[in-house]
């Protein structure tokens, strides 16, 4: 099951300030998206607002004609499921405990975990390359080992719409790619906040650039990730040119600052 996004004119409020002004992008039932920009750009506040965790100051964000900010939170973990940038890692617990916990929108309070809850555990842990994990303690695992949990919880959700917040953070560079093939291989729409531009083009369907909470430019990578844009909104000279293997565009920062040409 997947499903249809839309971010309607999103301007999101924090501590008595505009953080986010006038956000507006649709995401097709399947597509990956990104959502890219600086240290303090909005990122982590526009996707706080897609999961419903915070209420838009303006507009709307509907998941299937829904809108998330009017859907009870039980309804939404069932529709939508994320893995922030701040959980916090010091879960007494098991990992497949804290898997399970994603399954706690489907039960009642108390109610005991089922085949079904079991299956969904095990084949989210096997689907981040941590079946081997499930025993141990969560609270004592590596970096990496946690984040890739903590997605295994968001997919044990199974949800319709998974939102990321810099997922690869602690990831090495196979798990890096693994994680981010997942949203398609298991037919989830997913919003990805990402800061590796590189990652972002090849596996984004479209990329959406913040800078100071507004968006900056919006569409396919080849068309959003433009020397100009970044030059611009991240202050770097880049080269842009097809990827030898795949072809998407890749970037080659220049660290002096010199400008590339072609
Ligand atoms: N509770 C808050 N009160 C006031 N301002 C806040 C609050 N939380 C975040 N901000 C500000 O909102 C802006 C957007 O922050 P946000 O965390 O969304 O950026 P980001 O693009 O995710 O950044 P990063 O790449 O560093 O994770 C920043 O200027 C930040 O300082």
């Amino acid at each position: 099951m997947t499903a249809r996004v839309e971010v309607e004119h999103v301007g999101v409020d924090l501590g008595g300030k505009r953080v986010v002004h006038d956000v507006s992008f649709t995401v097709e039932p399947g597509a990956v998206v990104g959502v890219v920009g600086p240290n303090g750009s909005g990122k982590s506040t526009l996707l706080r607002a897609v999961i419903g965790i915070l209420t838009p100051a303006t507009g709307s964000v509907r998941v299937d004609g829904r809108d998330v900010a009017k859907t009870k939170p039980r309804d939404r973990a069932s529709v939508l499921a994320a893995v922030l940038q701040d959980t916090t890692g010091d879960f007494d617990l098991t990992v497949d405990d804290v898997v399970m916990m994603g399954r706690a929108c489907y039960k009642k309070p108390f109610e005991a975990d089922d085949a079904r809850d079991r299956t969904a555990v095990a084949d989210a842990l096997a689907a981040v390359g941590a079946a081997d994990l499930a025993a141990r303690r969560f609270a004592f695992l590596s970096g990496g080992e946690r984040q890739r949990v903590l997605i295994a919880r968001a997919i044990a959700q199974q949800p319709r719409v998974l939102v990321m917040d810099e997922p690869t953070n602690h990831l090495d560079l196979r798990h890096q790619f693994d994680v981010l093939a997942l949203p398609r291989a298991l037919g989830i729409t997913a919003v990805i906040a990402l800061h590796d531009l590189n990652l972002a083009a090849h596996y984004c369907d479209e990329i959406h650039v913040l800078h100071h909470g507004r968006q900056s430019r919006s569409g396919p990578p080849g068309y959003v990730l433009d020397p100009a844009v970044l030059a611009d909104v991240y202050g770097v000279a880049a080269a842009v040119a097809p990827h030898p293997v795949t072809g998407r565009p890749h970037i080659t920062i220049d660290p002096g600052g010199r400008v590339y040409e072609g």
